[in-house]
């Protein structure tokens, strides 16, 4: 019967909506290749060689050595294993009897069997240096990308071709992977084309031209692949960011209460479904065009190969070669096609990287620019004022200011209450006056000093922020308190910051004690609930004991013991420090000095509890509410 019901509903329900085909700026959707032309890009590829070797030279001079040292000497073995072919073919196949022919060849069979055999032994070594060098080549670029993350300034989170930049840049570190492989492959098939195009042009002259003439049409061919497979990615890469963080959703154990309460279930497996089809669609629409492009690219290389065969035909049957000669010049021209091929397909393909190692250079180059400025003033030691001047901060595509000409003043030893309704610039307000986001009118100071111009890092380490959406670090219990800035040998200090939040029990429950895994899906660990991991944010501040304290609801997750003890330890630590606190909850504005009441980005009132509690204001009007008294409602 219920299922029935549910069939039912299902056949009435209006359909589902589509995802959003998010809208990308201009430039974002042309990749590397639609900018620049081929030329322009196949003369980058020394450049690229060069930037990997720089990068692996700084990673393991000896690896790179071995790697080098091992193709030459796999190329040189391949070249002498080639001449000494055309040596053996003489006696092989000319006359006498068969053990005198064999015998004649003997020294040049002997010469090819070692060739052959340092050869092997070379390129094995050359494998195993690159083995070596490429996880450490990937981990050096992934780790400097994600200090790029962690340093840039916070307005660069705001633009919206961040996100791309840094898509773009992991796709560019996960591909080193590839691309010291395909270093490695280039070296080597271009080290034994040489040798075979030396061996060759010592046959016969006319096979060079015509061999380079059998490869090139491939080799176009090679490119307009790459090219197609690149634009596809660079389309699809905010449908894949997005996607990415759906998947993050869908799959994070923390959500997945909301999405079975909430019978979310079927709508996200159609949004992830439809999205997922989109990207395939681009993806294959691509593959149909990289095919056509292989088919003219076949046909003509069909054509110019069979042109190379009819050459070396022609020259022997004319008497131009004679018949030992041909056999090695055909032995040479396999070797010959094939490294070519190779050449041009690794060509392409370190190519093709590159134009992702090129995304990370820009980003890693880049995020040097959106540091943080050094500073020439010197930051203020524990400051008695905080001084925000006329600030306006607007974010960027919106067109209302988030903060709106405010100007307030907070004064050491002072506890001060920030509320107002949501949206209306509270969180922003704490972040200008931390130095996160830089005012685009109006000033910060610091006792006088504007913190557009102090070393912003030098502020930060003063204060101490809890913010609305706090990381549940994947650390140990220790470290989430000390954030592995510890202040003392002992844990003293880090109990001390537990007792005042009430996490005594809990922490001392953990099996581990205070090494314990603080990671809900992770083996090993253990997990917190909501209000927990919000007294653990607050433990940090404390701990840290900073000159400045700011919190962003932080009580919001905590039970009514939990909040009522956090608010009067911010009143018992208020003295010796600036304190901050955004609530939603009036009665706890009651500890403050001052209350400032934001709407729109501006102070609407300020003023003690008492004072604004009667005042007929915003502060009154949501008093009331909060008491059930009446008031305009949502
Ligand atoms: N990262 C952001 N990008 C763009 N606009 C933002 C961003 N963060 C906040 N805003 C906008 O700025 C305005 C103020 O936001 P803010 O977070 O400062 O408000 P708030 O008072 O702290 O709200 P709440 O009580 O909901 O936390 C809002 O209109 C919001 O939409």
């Amino acid at each position: 019967m219920k299922s029935v019901q549910g069939d039912e509903q299902a056949r009435t329900r209006p359909p589902y909506p589509e995802p959003v085909d998010i809208e990308r700026k201009a430039q974002w959707t042309k990749s590397a290749f639609d900018q620049y032309g081929v030329w322009q890009l196949v003369t980058t590829i020394p450049a690229v060689l060069t930037q990997v070797f720089k990068m692996a030279w700084r990673i393991d001079r000896r690896d790179v050595l071995v790697m080098v040292g091992a193709q030459v000497v796999y190329g040189i073995g391949s070249a002498v294993a080639l001449a000494a072919t055309a040596r053996a073919m003489v006696p092989v196949l000319g006359s006498g009897s068969v053990s005198h022919r064999v015998h004649q060849a003997l020294p040049a069979l002997v010469v090819i069997a070692v060739a052959a055999g340092v050869g092997r032994v070379a390129y094995g070594l050359a494998s195993w240096s690159v083995g070596r060098l490429k996880p450490r080549l990937m981990t050096a670029a992934d780790v400097a990308v994600v200090e790029a993350m962690l340093r840039v300034e916070l307005s660069a989170f705001l633009r919206p071709e961040f996100s791309e930049e840094h898509e773009a840049a992991e796709t560019g570190s996960v591909r080193c992977d590839r691309l010291i492989y395909d270093v490695q492959s280039f070296m080597s098939a271009l080290i034994k084309l040489v040798a075979a195009f030396g061996v060759l042009t010592a046959l016969h002259p006319l096979m060079l031209p015509v061999l380079v003439l059998a490869v090139l049409p491939s080799g176009v061919g090679a490119m307009a692949e790459a090219r197609i497979e690149h634009q596809v990615h660079t389309a699809n890469s905010t449908g894949r960011n997005v996607r990415g963080m759906m998947r993050w959703h869908v799959t994070a154990g923390k959500l997945a209460d909301e999405v079975r309460g909430m019978s979310m279930a079927g709508y996200l497996s159609y949004w992830y479904r439809t999205l997922s089809k989109r990207l395939d669609d681009r993806t294959l629409s691509g593959a149909g065009r990289q095919l056509r492009a292989n088919l003219v690219a076949a046909v003509f290389g069909g054509l110019c190969l069979s042109l190379a065969w009819g050459t070396l035909l022609w020259l022997t049957v004319s008497g131009r070669m004679s018949l030992a000669i041909a056999a090695t010049a055909v032995l040479a021209v396999r070797t010959a096609l094939g490294n070519l091929t190779n050449v041009v397909h690794y060509a392409a393909s370190l190519f093709h990287s590159s134009l992702f190692l090129g995304d990370w250079k820009q980003f890693i180059e880049r995020s040097q620019a959106l540091m943080p400025a050094a500073g020439t003033v010197p930051a203020p030691r524990e400051p008695e004022t905080i001084q925000v001047r006329d600030a306006v901060f607007t974010y960027p595509n919106k067109d209302r200011p988030a903060v709106d000409g405010v100007s307030l003043t907070l004064r050491r030893g002072e506890l001060v209450a920030v509320l107002g309704e949501n949206g209306s610039g509270k969180s922003t307000l704490t972040r200008l006056m931390t130095g996160l986001y830089t005012p685009d009118k109006g000033q910060v100071l610091w006792d006088g000093a504007d913190v557009s111009r102090i070393d912003v890092n030098e502020v930060w380490e003063q204060t101490g922020f809890v913010t609305q959406q706090f990381g549940y670090w994947p650390v140990s219990a220790r470290d989430n308190i000390t954030m592995g800035q510890p202040v003392t040998l002992d844990d003293d200090r880090v109990w001390e910051a537990v007792d005042a939040v009430g996490m005594r029990g809990a922490f001392e429950e953990l099996p581990r004690g205070l090494d314990t895994l603080l990671a809900t899906e992770l083996w090993g660990g253990v997990s917190m609930s909501g209000g927990q991991w919000q007294r653990i944010a607050c433990a940090r501040v404390l701990y840290r004991r900073p000159a400045v304290v700011v919190m962003d609801e932080p009580t919001s997750d905590m039970d009514p013991r939990g909040e009522h003890a956090m608010f009067r330890l911010l009143r018992e630590i208020a003295p010796g420090r600036i304190t901050v606190v955004v609530t939603h909850r009036l009665i706890n504005t009651k500890v403050a000095d001052r209350i400032i009441v934001m709407d729109k980005g501006r102070i609407a009132e300020h003023g003690t509890f008492d004072q604004l509690v009667k005042g007929g204001g915003l502060f009154q009007e949501l008093y009331e509410l909060s008491l059930d008294r009446g008031g305009r409602g949502l």
